[in-house]
């Protein structure tokens, strides 16, 4: 059998991933799919860090909290990655995956703090470290919490999974004629704004030199193909 195409990954899943087809907040049966997909991965030996996002319950940006002053829209959002953290968690223990949730924001009786080297030794126990509260600043998103938590766990590849099945030549909600690229530069990317990752994202990983691969999250499998190095999605890498 064909080994993984790596040891240890970080996967962001996006908040509105959690949404299946509501309008809001966490689908019980998509949450189910994804952390059997997860399971599956670890079963095959991989170490699996999450960095999840808040976007099903708030966003800082959303019209919800226009008027707002930005930085307490944003601890609102961060709070909201907490509550999917847990969720998540959550669904990890009802199929037997062990998990720990670590917050970059302290909220002690709910979550541990993220502590590096704590998280770094769950990975190596073959435990799914999940970080809530994104980077624990305002004004950042929970993509730039994927690159940053990646480069710090060592990661070999941030794997953003997400409502698109890869990166598109132009935004394909708006353009259906756009193209998907299998791979492309991170200078490409920045530089032909293809807003897939933010930007603070992308220049980390760039700088960092730590590769993103871009797949949807409503393709079955699609995670498990990611992680063996087959064609799925669109790589970005120097
Ligand atoms: N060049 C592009 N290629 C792919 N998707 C794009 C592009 N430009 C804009 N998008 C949009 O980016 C969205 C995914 O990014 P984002 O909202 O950051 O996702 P997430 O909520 O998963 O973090 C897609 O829904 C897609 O419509
Ligand atoms: O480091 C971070 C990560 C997230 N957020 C806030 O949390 C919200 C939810 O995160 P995000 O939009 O990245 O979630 P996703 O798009 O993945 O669902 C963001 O809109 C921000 O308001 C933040 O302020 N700092």
């Amino acid at each position: 059998m064909a080994a993984p195409a790596y040891k240890r990954i970080l996967l962001k899943l996006s908040g509105e991933a959690l949404m299946g087809n509501d309008s809001y907040g966490i689908n019980r049966e998509t949450i189910e799919r994804i952390v059997a997909e997860v399971k599956e991965v670890v079963d095959l030996g991989v170490q699996v860090a999450v960095v999840i996002g808040g976007g099903n319950i708030f966003r800082g940006v959303a019209p919800a909290a226009a008027g707002m002053d930005r930085a307490t829209a944003d601890y609102m959002g961060m709070m909201a990655t907490v509550m999917n953290a847990l969720a998540l968690q959550d669904a990890m223990r009802r199929v037997d995956l062990v998990s720990r949730v670590q917050s970059a924001l302290t909220i002690e009786q709910v979550a541990e703090p993220y502590i590096r080297g704590k998280a770094i030794r769950y990975l190596e126990e073959g435990k799914v470290v999940i970080f809530g509260a994104g980077t624990g600043n305002p004004f950042f998103t929970t993509d730039t919490a994927a690159a940053l938590r990646g480069m710090e766990m060592n990661a070999e590849i941030v794997l953003k999974a997400t409502k698109v099945d890869g990166v598109y030549t132009d935004d394909p909600k708006t353009h259906p004629d756009a193209m998907r690229y299998k791979s492309l530069t991170f200078d490409e990317a920045i530089m032909r704004n293809l807003k897939v990752m933010d930007a603070t994202a992308l220049t980390l990983c760039r700088d960092q030199k730590l590769p993103i691969n871009v797949f949807s999250i409503f393709k079955q499998g699609a995670l498990k193909r990611v992680v063996m190095g087959e064609d799925e999605g669109t790589l970005v890498s120097p």
